[in-house]
């Protein structure tokens, strides 16, 4: 028998090993492997991706699997699938798909170990060599360390040895084993006399097993406990237990009847098969309440729930909302969780103990059986979008999940990107629209100010100051909003036109009073503040705001307010940032500086005026979707006034004639996405096209004539798939002190799509070996 096994290398392919008898019976799809690899016959973690029973490979150069060390597949076959779909798709290797998604709690590469049993003659040298170093050593030595310190083929020779008796090989292998915790339960029946310790019995007697913990929450102490277990009444026991993240508070526990909207599109969603749906709604129609009822109805036939969020909308309140409807048994998975939470994540979906699993992009390969529904929250969120290799869209592979696992998919927004709207009109999505919010409030009033022409203080308009004195007159609240923290954007010399710059990217720095430093938002690298040109001594002007600054200014204009900024900066600390969201919701301030943390997922419920402070800055980006992100930010932080009782909305712009501004203020979403589509049609952008951006990130731009005239070979080959325009240096040149050139390659259709990037990643192999370049396939970033 033969695996074909994956290894974490970042090499388009699987490798082939021999399975030994003896490990014929644990073979199976999807599970780890140890395997040597390589010259030196390192052992590595590996993924078994399909098992044959020949194999046209030398069989001189087959080696041998190590170990099976699971009972179980860490991989679905569904998940398998879904792996090579994304490597296809985004230009990686299979090896390298599995293993980003894989928490590296199951990577065991390190765990081997040696010891010496007797000590006899051997022919081979290195099997000589090998004993002489374990006597020398004494005791256990990992195989890695005799990989490293002996020559030739060491794995050969252990295996050698070990069949002749004399070395002895241990798996320490640091398997993610499951937290456990003490239970206690009765042995017999007796009579007790203290009060607590007839308590305990009572509770024992209802429930058959008890944690200690659960116990102590009962006001019994250990030593009543200690005292019963001596007596022999009862019994205290260690058991696995599934590790859970820290449990919130419960907030919401209405029940709610759906309006006959909400009905319909619970039903079709019930009812569906494999469809993708696209359930869309101005903010507080209650999409959420939908798929919630959706998913609840699906756990009940049996089956499971991914539920994909946005990084910043998985918030304890949230969770605490998909707890209403769940309980407590819901998993999360994210990036910030530890190495044994997520690993015990990934146990709970591949053992079925947990139905409702949340999570970020990275929750997409959870191996998750029975899939019965995907939801994907806020679907426009560029946080689906994966930066490093590979470089996948979490949405759209979930899409594509849902087609391999036969199960209907959801995309919920209030502002569904355009890509999205379109495939709702084409019908290769089934739209589902909720058209009113559920209270009878309406949606806040939009007033646009034109900031060319309006009087201003700083960055406040009149009608802003006008409004924000009254809100807070009548003990509300407002939101601040503005999409950069920190205080400037850039100094810039009046005289030399000097900017102060980032060494290594390129981009302004930006003023961070608070630290007074100056900060690369692209690289993070802090610079002390210069005041005057480097070059000709004049004082610096400084632009552009920043929360820190909108802070700074609101404090001299509204003496009486008091004024929280609730920003990356503030809410770093999750602790914190929790503490802040729950003193804000508490009313304890009462004007609140966000950025696009602020805009989404939380509920305030003293919030009536939200205020848009630069709405169309990002307009002038060199990005075709910068008119629809000005829109998706308009209507969603707007939306965030008066969920509880009435509100209104300023924005403020430069341009309110532009379209995005226009349309979101006059909530004729239509209208927005009819001229969006229209313009992506003429310049033939996504949906109408589909782009890969090639990026080359050269140490010296010298190096840029010989990648130019490599490139323009490889763009003949191409030529068939893509259209090719010639590279050019990025809108940010130069990132962490490596010039970038970029070329927008466009597909027309998506097997060209799939073709060409497969074309191209092969090519590029070749042709820039020893340079750093990165295939970013349908990219959200375009600078
Ligand atoms: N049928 C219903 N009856 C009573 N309350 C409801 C109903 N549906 C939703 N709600 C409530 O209305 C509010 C908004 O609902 P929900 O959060 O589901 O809307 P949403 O469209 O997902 O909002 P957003 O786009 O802002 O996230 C919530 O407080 C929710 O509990
Ligand atoms: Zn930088």
């Amino acid at each position: 028998m033969y695996a074909e096994v994956a290894l974490n290398i970042p090499i388009d392919k699987t490798f082939v090993y021999r399975v030994p008898e003896n490990l014929v019976e644990k073979l199976e799809k999807g599970k780890r492997v140890i395997v040597p690899f390589g010259r030196k016959d390192f052992l590595k973690t590996g993924i078994i991706t399909d098992i044959k029973e020949k194999t046209e490979v030398n069989p001189s150069f087959i080696k041998e699997i190590f170990d099976i060390p699971d009972s179980f597949p860490l991989f679905t076959e569904n998940t398998l699938k879904l792996a090579e779909e994304i490597a296809k798709r985004y230009a990686s290797g299979i090896g390298e798909t599995l293993f980003f998604f894989l928490p590296s709690g199951f990577i065991i590469d390190e765990s081997t170990y040696i010891y010496l049993i007797k000590d006899e003659k051997v022919k081979g040298k290195t099997e000589r060599d090998i004993l002489n170093f374990l006597k020398e050593k004494k005791g256990k030595v990992k195989l890695v360390t005799l990989n490293r310190r002996i020559k030739g083929s060491v794995y050969q020779a252990v295996k050698n040895l070990i069949r002749k008796g004399l070395i002895g090989k241990e798996e320490a292998i640091t398997y993610p084993s499951l937290p456990s915790k003490k239970f206690v339960s009765l042995l017999k029946e007796e009579t007790v006399r203290g009060a607590k310790e007839k308590l305990l019995i009572e509770l024992l007697k209802e429930k058959k097993e008890i944690s200690v913990d659960e116990i102590k929450k009962s006001g019994i102490k250990s030593h009543t406990i200690k005292r019963l277990q001596e007596k022999g009444i009862i019994e205290i026991f260690e058991k696995e237990i599934l590790l859970d993240i820290k449990k919130q508070e419960l907030e919401d526990k209405r029940k709610i009847t759906l309006t006959s909207d909400q009905k319909k599109a619970f039903e079709k969603i019930t009812n569906g098969k494999n469809e993708t749906f696209l359930l869309y709604g101005v903010t507080g129609s209650g999409k959420m309440e939908v798929y919630l009822n959706a998913a609840r109805e699906i756990v009940n036939r049996g089956k499971s729930v991914l539920i994909l969020v946005p990084e910043l909308l998985l918030t304890p309140e949230l969770r605490a909302r998909v707890e209403s409807y769940f309980g407590e048994n819901i998993a999360v998975f994210h990036s910030k969780l530890s190495k044994k939470e997520l690993t015990s994540q990934w146990i709970k979906a591949i053992k079925g103990t947990t139905k409702v699993f949340i999570g970020t992009r990275m929750a997409l390969m959870l191996p998750i059986k029975d899939l019965g529904l995907i939801v994907v929250d806020e679907e426009q969120d560029v946080s689906y979008k994966e930066q490093q290799k590979p470089l996948y869209h979490a949405r759209d592979m979930a899409i594509k999940r849902g087609k391999i696992e036969n199960c209907p998919v959801v995309l919920v927004s209030a502002t569904p990107s355009v890509e999205s709207y379109y495939k709702g009109i084409t019908g290769e999505y089934i739209p589902l629209e909720l058209k009113k919010r559920i209270s009878e409030i309406p949606l806040p009033y939009i007033k646009v100010v034109n900031l060319s022409e309006e009087k201003k203080v700083g960055i406040f308009s009149q009608p802003l100051i006008t409004a924000i004195k009254n809100t807070i007159k009548k003990g509300e609240q407002v939101l601040l909003f503005i999409n950069r923290r920190g205080f400037f954007s850039s100094g810039f010399c009046p005289e030399c036109g000097f900017v102060a710059e980032c060494n290594d990217c390129a981009v302004p720095l930006v003023y961070h009073k608070s630290v007074k430093k100056l900060i690369c938002h692209i690289c993070g690298k802090t610079y002390k503040p210069v005041y005057r040109c480097p070059k000709c001594k004049t004082k610096l002007e400084f632009k552009g705001y920043g929360t820190e600054r909108v802070e700074e200014e609101a404090k001299v204009l509204f003496p009486e307010g008091k004024i929280i900024r609730l920003d990356q900066d503030s809410v770093k600390d999750p602790i914190r940032g929790a503490k802040l969201i729950s003193d804000i919701k508490k009313g304890k301030y009462n004007i609140i500086i966000g950025t696009q943390i602020a805009s989404k997922g939380h509920n305030f419920p003293k919030l009536t005026l939200v205020a848009v402070l630069l709405a169309d800055v990002g307009y002038l980006l060199p990005d075709f979707r910068s008119s629809e992100r000005v829109f998706q930010t308009i209507v969603h932080t707007t939306g965030r006034a008066g969920r509880f009782k009435p509100g209104a909305a300023i924005v403020q712009a430069f341009e309110p004639e532009n379209p995005a501004v226009k349309y979101a203020r006059e909530y004729r979403f239509e209208l927005f996405y009819k001229e969006e589509i229209e313009a992506r049609k003429i310049f033939n952008y996504p949906p109408f096209s589909f782009p890969v951006l090639l990026e080359f990130q050269l140490e010296r731009s010298s190096k840029f004539k010989t990648v130019e005239s490599k490139f323009n070979v490889l763009k003949e080959k191409l030529s068939p798939y893509f259209n090719v325009p010639p590279l050019t240096p990025a809108p940010i040149p130069k990132i962490a002190g490596r010039y970038r050139f970029t070329s927008f390659l466009r597909a027309s259709s998506e097997e060209n799509l799939i073709k060409g990037v497969n074309l191209l990643k092969n090519e590029m192999q070749l042709l820039f070996k020893g340079i750093r370049y990165k295939i970013d396939v349908e990219p959200v970033y375009l600078l």
